[in-house]
């Protein structure tokens, strides 16, 4: 699976093989001690960072898959099983409540630990690849749950304050295969992700890149992913791409990502390593801050969203939406001249 670089040419080299290489210019993420200045302003101002020296799951890195095998207990947990190396969310409770024409690209099977282990290790080119996800809850067992009580809270806990974060909402578990592959998208959260086993390429997007990944609207069940297929970028439907750039990273076992709430990202594990575990610490936005103009790019995003959300309510119709905000702004706001025209700017 390997695509050429058709736009701007100049992708940042990963310096590993058989990484993709994608349409769109790239500039490595910082990587920094966790004691560096640097590395506060950064989270403070909401930009990515790689810090190298946390400690924050230190206990968990030992998580291999015979470990987990042994210790998380029998339940059956969310695993995603894929076509191809794409995994790509979807809202199953958008899918019941709109009963639009949708193909979900991904079956969500619960099985065993033992069960998914099964399917990884067996695994031969052809057959349907698959991706544990799931949130870490009490019904893990005992030595996850000592392991987790473990995580170096002290220096969460300091981060949420100094950041004036709201609370953690919850820890996903991420077991991927090699290739494995999240395509971009973007959340409502702040995330500290930590890498546990094996690499993953991270690859960011600012919040002011909204427009250019062209998000699915909010009503369908691919809200808050994009539209914009890495692997075959379409530049006539999606003009804006001719613009897009990026940040980028390899992490490893022991770093932390942070990954700023409303940025997007794209994650893949490496191919030929091995299977990846992850597992990220998901929080609550601060409370609005005061408003400062001009508004900042997430500030306008998440404005968007409400729109769409209040017209959505009020309509009723998804299929009502598109055509309703066309003749808002056609002839209206679409002009690039119809402020201009009154004098008003
Ligand atoms: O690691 C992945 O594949 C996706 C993780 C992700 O999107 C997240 O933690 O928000
Ligand atoms: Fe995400």
């Amino acid at each position: 699976m390997s695509t050429q670089s058709t736009m701007n040419g100049d992708t940042a080299e990963s310096g590993y093989p058989h990484v993709p290489k994608y349409f769109f210019p790239t500039q490595q993420i910082p990587k920094l001690s966790c004691n560096d200045p640097l590395a506060d302003e950064l989270i403070s101002q909401e930009k990515p960072v790689v810090l190298t020296d946390t400690k924050l799951c230190e206990s968990a890195l030992k998580w291999d898959l015979d470990y987990l095998a042994n210790n998380m207990g029998n339940e059956r947990y969310m695993v995603f099983v894929s076509q191809n190396n794409r995994f790509k969310y979807y809202d199953e409770a958008k899918m019941k409540q709109y009963r639009i024409n949708f193909n979900p690209p991904t079956r969500r099977v619960d099985m065993t630990f033992t069960e998914f282990v099964k399917k990884l290790r067996e695994w031969k080119p052809g057959d349907e690849r698959v991706y544990l996800q799931q949130g870490l809850n009490n019904t893990f067992g005992r030595g996850i749950v000592l392991d987790f009580l473990q995580f170096n809270w002290q220096w969460l806990n300091v981060q949420q304050k100094k950041h004036n974060w709201g609370p953690l909402t919850s820890n996903l578990l991420l077991v991927g295969m090699e290739s494995n592959i999240t395509p971009v998208h973007y959340d409502e959260q702040q995330n500290f992700f930590c890498q546990l086993i094996g690499k993953k390429r991270c690859i960011l997007f600012a919040p002011e890149h909204y427009e250019r990944l062209y998000p699915h609207p909010v009503y369908h069940p691919h809200d808050r992913q994009s539209q914009v297929d890495f692997d075959m970028p379409d530049l006539e439907k999606f003009p804006g791409l001719d613009q897009l750039q990026g940040w980028e990273t390899v992490i490893g076992p022991g770093e932390v990502l942070y990954i700023p709430m409303y940025w997007w990202h794209h994650i893949e594990s490496l191919p030929n390593l091995g299977h990846t575990v992850s597992v990220n610490f998901w929080y609550k936005g601060g409370p609005t801050e005061s408003v400062e103009y001009p508004l900042k790019p997430r500030q306008k995003l998440a404005i968007m969203r409400n729109v769409e959300k209040m017209l959505l309510e009020a309509l009723k119709d998804p299929g009502e939406v598109g055509p309703l905000l066309r003749s808002l702004v056609l002839g209206r706001y679409s002009g690039e001249d119809a402020l201009k025209e009154e004098g008003n700017l």
